[in-house]
């Protein structure tokens, strides 16, 4: 605590020193008020001291031993000349004895403070009535000396002087002083009072200031500034602020772009771990999800059918595995493409989870094939109901961009407890009743039988002797004759394939053929029968039957092998075959699968002179326009249309349809399967140009085709 110690900390500097001037002012008042009152004190004592005075010298000189009467007289007679007062004598008895004015002289003038005077020999002075006319009066009374000198002692008499005049004269004239003193001291108050203003807002102001902008720079506007009016201490402080302002602002600057850098920085990182963390979990998706359809994927399927075992193990009702695999996916996404084929598995799945229950576990294994958990499957009547809600959901048509398509799907159920009890197994089993519905016709539901097992068993057999039979040369091609509507000569034949197995008897190609596609054996097999088809029209060129075309199939998995062309060159110059006398007969999936490439090749073929038929013709999604953009010779619409001609109004329409847009294109047509009279006149009515069917002949071996043109082109007898 220094000298003075802080008495106000609440109080405003404004304030404290108002109020140290107010308390100076004050100070200064009482000062002018005791200096009047001194001036005003000091006159009174002066006019008694100056009357004492007086009456203490005219005592002296009235008391002179010897004075007569009549001198004494005379003395106060010139005092009334230098005094305009009155001054008189008295005896000890209060009778005036001398006195300024002589009508006075010889009158008792009792008053008590003359009588006391006189008794005790001490001066004395009062107010009280004047010797003329009774009035109060101020007067001094000096008790005549004694003889001995000795003051205290009865005197003999004493001099009244009444001095009101030099009182008043003397208090007029202090007073006059007093109030200039008064006025003066006003003056200098209210001067004082507007000074300590103008010093205190001198002072404060700068400071309230100061206070403002450092409460400003505090709250963070550190461009606030103050003024510098001078280069006094304040003056001095308000640089130093702004300096100080100015250093923040530099910090803060400098903290804002460092925070700026950090905030930049730190949406970078949470970028990087968001985008890290998305792709984590997207990986993590993947792991669990099919991508395209967004169902649980086999990763996933393979735990929740974990789950569904060791429940059915722990006593819960058995459940069943339902194995959906689509009819002709293949052909759809060749065709289309496989925009379409995506957009087609998502609605499937879209369907298989709106159509099933939410318990129930939908997954997508690859490709087109869906498997379904079904807990709790209570009996076989139960998965037949879920098989046919599978069933039903497919066979509505499908929109996918720009066509309607009509989808079926074949599935395989296997049941937990029944057919097996390991995941596994049961998977397995589905499957393979899947295989049993598509054999049995799909767009149907088979239950796991282990007779299935037989067929899986005997299908890998297939594959093994068909393998064994190409080795061997057990194949061999059969000559189905093509007919002229309009001349009925025979034009030319379809080369099919036939395999007289040793061990498994005539063998269909409906039933080798799809293994042979499944397994890619079909490319060795296709090439074969396109080389034995070329050697043997050549060798019936040699024979004379001259003007004949033989057709060879190529079936998809061979359109797309890339030795296929130069197998045709090497085939056709190593026969030499005119390749005019050759046609390839393709289905038109084959040619959409990769509809660029296909147009190539197909140009390449032309090049050579070969024919391009289009095969089954109708049963496929691409429309006459479509292919119009391929080098195609020959249409051939596919037996099951020609099939019901008598009786199918649509299956009759649409086979006008195409021949009537064939003709505009400007398309050999060829109506395959004809089998009566009646399929022949309709499609001579509406102008087909060559038919092949068992109304003329089955497939023959090559011998008997020769035998058949020989016969054919025999003129008949007259
Ligand atoms: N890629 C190859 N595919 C081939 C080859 N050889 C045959 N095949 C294909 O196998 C499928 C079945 O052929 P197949 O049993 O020989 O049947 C053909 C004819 O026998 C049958 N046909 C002919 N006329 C009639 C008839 O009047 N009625 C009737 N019910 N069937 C008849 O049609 C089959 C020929 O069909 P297509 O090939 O579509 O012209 C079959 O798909 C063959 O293509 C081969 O070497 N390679």
């Amino acid at each position: 605590m220094g000298l003075f110690p802080n008495l106000f900390p609440e109080m405003s500097i404004r304030l404290k020193l108002l109020g140290a001037f107010l308390v100076m002012l004050a100070g200064f008042i009482v000062l002018a008020g005791a200096a009047v009152v001194l001036q005003l004190v000091g006159a009174q004592r002066a006019a008694l001291q100056q009357a004492e005075h007086v009456a203490a010298a005219v005592a002296r000189i009235s008391e002179q031993p010897g004075a007569a009467q009549s001198a004494r007289q005379s003395y106060f007679d010139s005092l009334g000349v230098l005094f305009d007062r009155d001054i008189f004598l008295v005896d000890a008895s209060g009778v005036v004895v001398a006195a300024t004015d002589r009508r006075i002289v010889g009158q008792a003038h009792q008053v008590p403070e003359i009588a006391q005077a006189v008794a005790e020999g001490r001066p004395r002075d009062f107010v009280g009535p004047d010797v003329f006319d009774g009035t109060d009066a101020r007067q001094v009374v000096v008790p005549l000396p004694a003889p001995d000198g000795t003051a205290g002692v009865r005197a003999a008499g004493a001099v009244v002087f009444e001095y009101t005049q030099v009182y008043d004269t003397l208090m007029a004239e202090a007073k006059q002083a007093a109030l200039l003193t008064v006025l003066a001291t006003f003056i200098l108050a209210v001067l004082g009072w507007i000074m300590a203003f103008r010093v205190t807002h001198a002072l404060v102001r700068p400071l309230a200031e100061l206070e403002r902008t450092v409460a400003l720079v505090a709250a963070g506007n550190h461009g606030a500034r103050l003024r510098v009016r001078s280069n006094d201490e304040v003056g001095r402080l308000a640089a130093a602020v702004n300096r100080m302002a100015a250093d923040l602002q530099r910090q803060h600057d400098a903290l804002q772009e460092r925070n700026a850098d950090l905030a930049r920085s730190n949406a970078l990182l949470q970028d990087g771990i968001t985008r890290q963390q998305e792709a984590a979990e997207r990986i993590e998706y993947l792991a669990y999800h099919d991508s395209l359809t967004a169902l649980p994927n086999r990763n996933q399927f393979g735990a929740l059918l974990a789950d569904a075992v060791a429940r059915a193990e722990r006593g819960h009702h058995p459940f069943g595995l339902f194995f959906v695999d689509l009819d002709r996916f293949k052909q759809i996404n060749d065709t289309l493409g496989h925009g379409a084929g995506d957009a087609l598995l998502q609605e499937v799945a879209r369907r298989l989870r709106q159509t099933l229950r939410a318990g129930d576990a939908i997954a997508r294994l690859g490709g087109d094939e869906f498997v379904v958990l079904v807990d709790e499957l209570r009996s076989d009547r139960h998965a037949e109901a879920v098989a046919h809600k599978i069933l039903q959901a497919i066979a509505r048509p499908f929109i996918v961009p720009g066509y309607e398509l009509r989808v079926t799907a074949s599935v395989g159920i296997s049941r937990h407890g029944r057919d097996g009890r390991d995941g596994q197994t049961l998977m397995k089993y589905a499957d393979i009743a899947m295989y049993q519905a598509k054999a049995a016709g799909k767009n149907s539901f088979a239950f796991y039988s282990p007779a299935h097992d037989d067929n899986s068993i005997a299908r890998l057999e297939l594959e093994s002797r068909l393998r064994c039979a190409l080795e061997l040369g057990e194949l061999e091609l059969h000559y189905q004759p093509k007919l002229d509507l309009r001349s009925g000569r025979i034009t030319g034949m379809e080369a099919l394939l036939r395999w007289p197995s040793p061990g498994l008897g005539m063998v269909s190609p409906e039933q080798f053929i799809p293994v042979a596609e499944e397994t890619g054996l079909i490319v060795p097999l296709g090439k074969w029968a396109l080389r034995q088809a070329c050697r043997q029209n050549m060798a019936w060129l040699a024979q004379g039957l001259d003007g004949l075309t033989v057709a060879v199939n190529l079936s998809p998995r061979q359109f797309s092998d890339p030795d296929l062309l130069t197998d045709i060159v090497s085939i056709l110059h190593e026969t030499g075959l005119d390749g005019r006398r050759l046609e390839l007969e393709i289905t038109e999936s084959a040619i959409m699968q990769d509809a660029e490439a296909g147009r190539r090749l197909l140009r390449s073929l032309k090049s050579l002179g070969v024919r391009i038929a289009i095969d089954d013709f109708g049963t496929g999604y691409s429309s006459l326009s479509t292919l119009k953009q391929f080098p195609i010779d020959t249409l051939k619409i596919d037996r099951s249309f020609i099939a019901d001609l008598a009786t199918d109004p649509e299956d009759r329409g649409l086979t006008e349809a195409i021949l009537q847009m064939a003709r505009t294109l400007k398309l050999h047509v060829v109506a395959e399967g004809v089998e009566n009279r009646v399929q022949q006149a309709f499609l001579r009515e509406r102008g087909c140009d060559e038919l092949q069917g068992f109304l003329f002949s089955k497939p023959l071996p090559a011998a008997e085709f020769a035998a058949f043109v020989h016969d054919q082109r025999q003129p008949t007898a007259a």
